[in-house]
């Protein structure tokens, strides 16, 4: 990590969470979050376009929702990782079937990863994560410092 120097942002208490998933994962992040609908209601939601119509239809909760995963829905939630308006991601990836947006996925991982931000990729990493009493409280984080970093380019 060359050349990238870091700073701290904090989480706020109420978090946004992006919560996306696969075909044939999508059954499972639909149960997962039906179990904790009242968790994920204290918290605002967004979601790649098909899995945000499902996760609305189920849980009765206003879930904000980007375009479909396989037209640019990645690419959308990985754009609000970096603007630091998601603060964690639930994503159901399949390891058992490649992607047409494959690029796209990898990307949002990457960005995630960039920016710090808890990832949960299944059904079990979620339960902890949403379990865990940082879900309730302000939380500080390390992030890269930007304008550190572009006075460093100039
Ligand atoms: O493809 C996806 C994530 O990579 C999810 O998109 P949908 O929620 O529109 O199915």
């Amino acid at each position: 990590m060359i050349g990238i120097s870091f700073t701290t942002a904090t989480l706020a208490a109420r978090k946004r969470i992006a919560l996306v998933a696969h075909d044939h994962c999508k059954g499972f992040l639909l149960d997962w979050a039906e179990r904790h609908t009242s968790e994920l209601s204290q918290h605002n939601l967004c979601a790649t376009g098909t899995t945000g119509l499902l996760l609305s239809q189920r849980l009765g909760l206003p879930i904000e929702s980007m375009i479909s995963g396989p037209l640019g829905g990645d690419q959308q939630v990985g754009a609000q990782i970096a603007e630091q308006r998601v603060d964690m991601l639930v994503f159901f990836w399949d390891p058992f079937e490649p992607q047409p947006h494959d690029p796209d996925i990898k990307a949002l991982l990457r960005v995630a990863a960039v920016w710090n931000i808890p990832v949960a990729c299944n059904e079990c990493s979620a339960d902890f994560m949403l379990s865990s009493p940082l879900m309730s409280q302000p939380h500080e984080h390390r992030i890269p410092d930007y304008n550190a970093y572009l006075k460093g380019r100039v």
